[in-house]
């Protein structure tokens, strides 16, 4: 059996105090194996994003425990933190603003890859941007206003993937690709599962996307996880009134489950369009 990478005990976040306090998560339990891809889902305010962000030690938590492979991550100084990042990865939605407008994605990749020596780094910055279907000759001497929205979010996975990390955080990381590259790039994340024994933790507010990708789907509902459970079962079985609300936005998903044949020719709206019906 896997081994737990990642494991949240009662975790919770709360933003300011008294009656302005915001309880953005709540009590929250789960946890990565290794080698797995879980996706948090949830509408817009229901607190992945604090959720990701605790995980990757970029705010402190409220109460509860963080651990990663048995280490307290959850009050990391300086250089935990930065050795933690070397295991621990991230990828965000906007990733215009993690660009320096001056500066070439070659000049950019090599900040990260200078972790590396020359050779494993060359190899590995052209393998991590074939990852995501981008060739080294395109990008590397372009700068991020060169690129096109969905370039730019694969050269953010690529750099993510140069550390070769152990747990890889996508928070609505696919939000700017259109639907081929989306399932392109749902695709890379189950791959590098596969291939490198990583973990996944996708953080999306679409089911779709979450059940396509996923071996296991948290769902999150005002800072509560409401269900969590095998991709399997929580889209032909949802046991919480909310997961069954957001599944019954999908109407392809449903129909999918009755005629298996539905699915592959629609997909749900706004999902990784037929795809899904052959992952789950
Ligand atoms: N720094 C902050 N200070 C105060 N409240 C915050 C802060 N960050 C988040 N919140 C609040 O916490 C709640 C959860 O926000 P969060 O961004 O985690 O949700 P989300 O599910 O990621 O939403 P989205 O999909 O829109 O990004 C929201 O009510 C939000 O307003």
């Amino acid at each position: 059996m896997s081994e737990d990478v990642l494991v949240a005990r009662g975790v919770g976040k709360t933003f300011g105090h008294g009656k302005n306090a915001v309880e953005a998560v709540k009590d929250v339990s789960f946890a990565l194996a290794e080698n797995e891809v879980v996706t948090v889902v949830g509408e817009s305010g229901s607190g992945k994003s604090t959720l990701a962000r605790m995980v990757l030690g970029l705010m402190p938590i409220t109460t509860g425990s963080l651990t990663f492979r048995g280490h307290d991550v959850s009050k990391m100084n300086a250089k935990a933190r930065t050795d933690y990042w070397k295991d621990v990865q991230a990828v965000f939605q906007d990733p215009f603003s993690a660009f320096n407008q001056f500066f070439t994605v070659r000049r950019l990749l090599a900040r990260s890859s200078r972790l590396l020596d020359d050779k494993v780094g060359q190899e590995r910055l052209e393998e991590s941007l074939g990852y995501v279907g981008l060739h080294a000759k395109d990008v590397l001497d372009r700068f991020p206003h060169e690129l096109s929205g969905g370039q730019r979010q694969r050269v953010m996975i690529a750099r993510a993937l140069m550390m070769r990390p152990k747990l890889l955080v996508a928070d609505e990381a696919t939000s700017m690709l259109d639907a081929s590259l989306r399932v392109n790039v749902l695709n890379v994340l189950t791959d590098l599962r596969d291939q490198l024994g990583m973990t996944v933790l996708f953080i999306t507010h679409d089911i779709g996307q979450a059940c396509y990708v996923a071996d296991r789907v948290l769902v999150m509902e005002h800072g509560v996880m409401v269900e969590q459970g095998r991709a399997e079962d929580v889209i032909f079985n949802p046991q919480h009134e909310y997961t069954q609300r957001l599944l019954a936005d999908v109407p392809k998903l449903h129909q999918g489950a009755e005629e298996p044949d539905g699915l592959i020719e629609g997909g749900a709206p706004d999902a990784p369009t037929g795809a899904h019906a052959q992952r789950v």
